[in-house]
């Protein structure tokens, strides 16, 4: 069974009070992402991926469509059933800091998800922050630091250990290098292609990169105008 299956997916915008237009963001995709696998979404500026993205996620209605996850359709869950399924599905910015409190020191902000949803006991929530950095490849003397003291690449490993204390099965990664230097870039997609092999995560990977989509992904999407018209 394959963790996700998107179906006849349609997300249409509308604009104007007179003259009623018709956006449409995303007009009827199909795609499927197998446990453990990335597929790539890529295309110009407006083609619709994020749209496919928030939709998937359930952060927008669609307009058509369904959305299977484990199997479950979960195209018309709302409100507090998708309470379970947030945790599940995660996704990472481009802009790191936008995902962090400016004012909460790394250690905080990973615990907070873990006490968020009771994850673990009090006695074991310094340990797990450990782990969590470590996961990342973080030096643990980076916990007390804030947001403002720390590299882009630092900040986005912060960000994705936040997103892996949830022990999601999918992650949706939108644009998460495009902001870093190439080595940096290069270093951050290493870190997700070793969690997809160590954790068995899956992903979403929606980029502007060919390059970079073809490294990290098994198979590869191509929008245009809200379609899918080519696969790769
Ligand atoms: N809330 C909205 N209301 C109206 N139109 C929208 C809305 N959200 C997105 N759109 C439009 O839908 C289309 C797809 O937008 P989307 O952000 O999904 O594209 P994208 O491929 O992710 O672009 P980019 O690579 O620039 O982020 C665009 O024409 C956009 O203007």
């Amino acid at each position: 069974m394959n963790l996700l299956s998107v179906t006849g997916l349609k997300k249409y915008h509308y604009s104007g009070i007179l003259n009623r237009k018709e956006i449409r963001a995303v007009d009827g995709v199909d795609f499927e992402i197998g446990k453990g696998k990335a597929l790539g979404l890529v295309g110009n500026s407006g083609c619709g991926k994020t749209t496919v993205a928030r939709t998937v996620l359930r952060l927008t209605e669609p307009t058509a469509g369904s959305i299977l996850f484990e199997g479950i359709d979960i195209t018309g869950l709302r409100g507090r059933s998708l309470k379970p399924l947030g945790r599940q599905m995660q996704i990472i910015f481009q802009n790191p800091e936008s995902s962090l409190n400016p004012r909460m020191r790394v250690y905080d902000a990973l615990l907070e998800p873990l006490r968020i949803h009771k994850l673990c006991r009090s006695d074991e929530e310094e340990q797990k922050v450990l782990d969590l950095i470590e996961t990342v490849n973080l030096n643990e003397e980076l916990l007390f630091r804030y947001p403002h003291e720390l590299s882009g690449g630092q900040l986005q490993r912060v960000v994705i250990a936040r997103v892996l204390s949830l022990n999601p099965k999918l992650i949706v990664a939108d644009e998460v290098t495009s902001m870093l230097d190439p080595l940096v870039q290069s270093q951050i997609l290493n870190l997700l292609k070793d969690l997809q092999n160590r954790l068995g995560i899956s992903y979403l990977f929606i980029s502007h990169d060919m390059d970079v989509v073809e490294w990290m992904c098994d198979d590869i999407a191509v929008m245009d105008k809200g379609k899918i018209v080519e696969w790769k």
